[in-house]
This record gives structure tokens, C-alpha cells and sequence, in this order.
């Protein structure tokens, strides 16, 4: 079980102000297969996005297009006026990108703690291990993203954990460290990859209201690939849906739940 999280939650994550994602016209094949087939779409500055679509649809390809993993063949992506794909993977947590993994990416043996300040490597100019040699301006870096990471921790619950490895902790838990670790990006976009998969229902309630208060509260745009549809219609101002590569609807939840099309390709197919 998870600690209970009131939707009234404040963290010290620093204010950026929260970026415009656009999407435009990506492709991206992998040898004859069709990964994305042209979707084009805007998250406008302070939503929260729900991507979704069947298994195949392309969510899982175009978030790596989003954060550098993958290069598309064509098209453009941006956060308000950068393009995105000028980056690399390292380098788009500069510009207030943070995202999470459908399979976690925390670091098993390393500390709770630890995960969380992994976070801020990107932030920090000479990165913690040479800190950890004792060079005075490094140190300080590693002392402020340390208190900035107990903050974060403590402001989601998990500050009696900071000690205790990673290994072993229930998975709500562990999707909650991962959620810290990105608020250490200072985020302007969050993208989260899934994060209700394996939770039970009381979880996610929580995790989705978790969500809304810091988007409420930091103001970042959120792009939430989810299957869990409770909580997609909950929670989001805007629904995207990809099927095969390609973009079939995008609107208000209500009005795309009820579109012919995504009922035949998705929900109908969930129902
Ligand atoms: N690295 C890769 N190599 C080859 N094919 C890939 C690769 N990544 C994705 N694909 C293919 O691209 C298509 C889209 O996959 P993607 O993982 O983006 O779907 P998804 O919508 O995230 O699905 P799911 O909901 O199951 O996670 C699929 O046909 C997939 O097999």
C-alpha cells in the first residue's frame, strides 16, 4: 500500500513556466514497419494530455521521438520555439523535460534518496561523483540538489524511505520515487509512460490525484500515455488517440470517449 497523498501537495520544485509541446507531422519507421505514420497535435501550457490507443499504436515511439531516444525519419517537435530534435537524449532535461518509464528506471541497489537526486545530474556542471571527491563548488551543488531531493520526498510521503534501497519497496511506492525523480527536472513537461500499470485501484485514485494537485500547484504541461481509462478521463483536459501510427482523434475526453472511431479502434475493443 501507499502512504495516503491529499490532493493538497506542496514541493519545492523550482518554477519554470510550463511549455507548449507541438507535434508535427513525426514519421518513424523501423525497417517495413510503421511506428508513426504522421500524427500531428499541440499540449497547450499547463494541460494534462492523455496519449492513448491500443497496443502498437505508436505512444511508447513517439515519447522516445519527444525525449531524444529515438530520431524520426520526418517532422518536427518542439517545446514552445526549441526544437526537440536538435537534442540529444541528455540534453532535453535542460530544457524542463522529465519523463517516466513504463518498466520503472530506478537503480535497484542504489538508495531511495539517491534515485531521486539522480534526477538533477543533468543540473549539476560536474555531476555527484566528483563531488564526492570533495572539490568545494561541487560539493555545495551536491548539498543543495540533496536538500531539494529530502524536500520532493518528504512532500510526497517518502521521507521515512530516503535510507532504504530502492530493491524490495512495493511498486506504488517505487512509481511515486520515479515521479520524484522527474520533479527534480524542474519540469515544464512531464511525460509519464504508464504509470498506473500494475496498481490497484486504490492506487491509482491516488496517484491520479497526486498528478492534478502538482500540476495544479507547479503548472507544467503533462503528456500521460495511460491504458488505465479511469483515470485518463479523470484527470485529463485534452485526449490525443493513435491507432497504427496515426492520429483518429483529439479533443475534449468526453467527446473523444464517444467518437465512432476510437470506439471501434480502442475502447470498443476494451470494453
Ligand atoms: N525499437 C523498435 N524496433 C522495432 N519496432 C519497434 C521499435 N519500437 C517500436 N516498434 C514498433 O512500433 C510500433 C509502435 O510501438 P509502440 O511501442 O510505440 O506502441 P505503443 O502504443 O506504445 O504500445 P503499448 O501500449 O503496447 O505500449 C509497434 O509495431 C512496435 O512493434
Amino acid at each position: 500500500m501507499t502512504e495516503a497523498i491529499g490532493a493538497d501537495v506542496h514541493v519545492t520544485i523550482g518554477g519554470q513556466p510550463a511549455g507548449a509541446l507541438h507535434i508535427q507531422d513525426v514519421r518513424l519507421h523501423f525497417g517495413g514497419v510503421t511506428a508513426l505514420d504522421g500524427p500531428s497535435f499541440e499540449v497547450e501550457p499547463g494541460e494534462i494530455c492523455g496519449l492513448i490507443g491500443p497496443n502498437g499504436a505508436g505512444k511508447t515511439a513517439l515519447f522516445n521521438c519527444i525525449s531524444g531516444l529515438y530520431r524520426p525519419d520526418s517532422g518536427h517537435v518542439l517545446l514552445d520555439d526549441t526544437d526537440l530534435l536538435a537534442r540529444r537524449a541528455d540534453q532535453v532535461a535542460d530544457i524542463g523535460i522529465a519523463r517516466t518509464f513504463q518498466n520503472l528506471g530506478l537503480f535497484a541497489s542504489q538508495s531511495v534518496l539517491e534515485n531521486v537526486m539522480g534526477g538533477a545530474y543533468h543540473r549539476t556542471r560536474s555531476g555527484f561523483l566528483v563531488g564526492s571527491l570533495g572539490l568545494p563548488l561541487m560539493w555545495r551543488e551536491e548539498r543543495r540538489e540533496r536538500e531539494r531531493a529530502r524536500g520532493i520526498l518528504d512532500s510526497l510521503g517518502l521521507d521515512h524511505l530516503e535510507s532504504r534501497p530502492a530493491a524490495g519497496l512495493p511498486l506504488g511506492t517505487l512509481k511515486r520515487i520515479e515521479l520524484a525523480r522527474a520533479l527534480m527536472v524542474r519540469p515544464r513537461l512531464l511525460m509519464l509512460d504508464e504509470p498506473a500499470n500494475g496498481l490497484i485501484l486504490e492506487e491509482v485514485h491516488e496517484l491520479a490525484g497526486l498528478v492534478r494537485a502538482l500540476r495544479d500547484e507547479h503548472r507544467f504541461s503533462v503528456l500521460l500515455i495511460e491504458h488505465h481509462m479511469g483515470m485518463v478521463m479523470s484527470i485529463c483536459d485534452h485526449l490525443v488517440v493513435l491507432n497504427l501510427g496515426r492520429k483518429i482523434a483529439d479533443g475534449r475526453p468526453g467527446e473523444v470517449r464517444n467518437d465512432p472511431a476510437v470506439v471501434e479502434a480502442y475502447l470498443g475493443g476494451a470494453a
